[in-house]
């Protein structure tokens, strides 16, 4: 049987006093690449923000990566987050420094301190999201999808068992946006890593069909559940 990297159930979610979703089950598998779609304000983000620690369960249980969502606080947070890769639609590189120094400051950040190892894993994730030998770029040198590579290099830095990202071709163009969702399914298999990938991108989910979650009315549905 394969592993379960997200477990949902009877959850509720609110912002402020407003609930977004309510009767939550949800359930992604090891490796498995799933969309998460809805109109804005439907509650996506508000379910990967629960997802990541960032809003708490008001009702229900919930496990990422293993972490009960119930139980985390100021210590566990960071380590639930070290789990996750996350990427978002502005790419919130530190514009100030070089590809390499911002993999860097996210390695450093995450207790990495060997240099020889720290350098031979920014190597290798910049192979994986094919940039080999782009670290001395600043962001401004790089294309929106070259930026959105390096993104997804840093979220790939600590071998995260859940990719998290919100609309992250939200910002590209089509044939760019096709690039990088392949990239990310490419990358998903090669790193048995669960993917949940919000998107308002129908012409994606055409193209490239996987399992879609959607967030309607203040529940989720499951189109396709598939079983991995
Ligand atoms: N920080 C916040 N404080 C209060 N309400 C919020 C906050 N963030 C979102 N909301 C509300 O929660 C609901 C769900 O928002 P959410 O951002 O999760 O939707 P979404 O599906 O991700 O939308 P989009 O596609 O526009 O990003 C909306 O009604 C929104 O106004």
């Amino acid at each position: 049987m394969s592993k379960l990297i997200v477990r949902l159930q009877d959850v509720v979610i609110k912002q402020g006093d407003q609930e977004v979703l309510g009767g939550v089950n949800l359930r992604v598998n090891e490796g498995e690449f799933t969309y998460l779609i809805g109109k804005t304000g439907s509650g996506k983000s508000s379910l990967l923000k629960a997802l990541y620690g960032a809003l708490p369960l008001v009702q229900g249980q919930g496990e990422v990566a293993g972490f009960d969502l119930n139980q985390l606080n100021r210590n566990t947070i960071p380590l639930l987050r070290r789990k996750l890769g996350i990427v978002f639609q502005d790419f919130n590189l530190l514009n100030d420094r070089s590809v390499y120094n911002n993999l860097l400051f996210t390695l450093k950040a995450t207790g990495w301190s060997k240099r020889q190892e720290i350098q031979a894993r920014i190597d290798e994730v910049l192979q994986q999201v094919g940039l080999a030998g782009q670290g001395p770029k600043m962001p401004h040198q790089l294309s929106g999808g070259e930026q959105q590579r390096v993104v997804i290099a840093r979220a790939l830095l600590n071998t995260p068992a859940l990719i998290i990202a919100d609309e992250p071709t939200g910002n590209l163009d089509p044939e760019t946006s096709d690039e990088i969702l392949l990239l990310m399914r490419h990358l998903s298999k090669q790193n048995n890593a669960a993917v949940l990938f919000a998107t308002h991108d129908y012409r994606i989910l055409e193209n490239f069909p996987a399992r879609i979650i959607r967030c309607l009315n203040g529940k989720i549905f499951d189109d396709q559940e598939i079983s991995l």
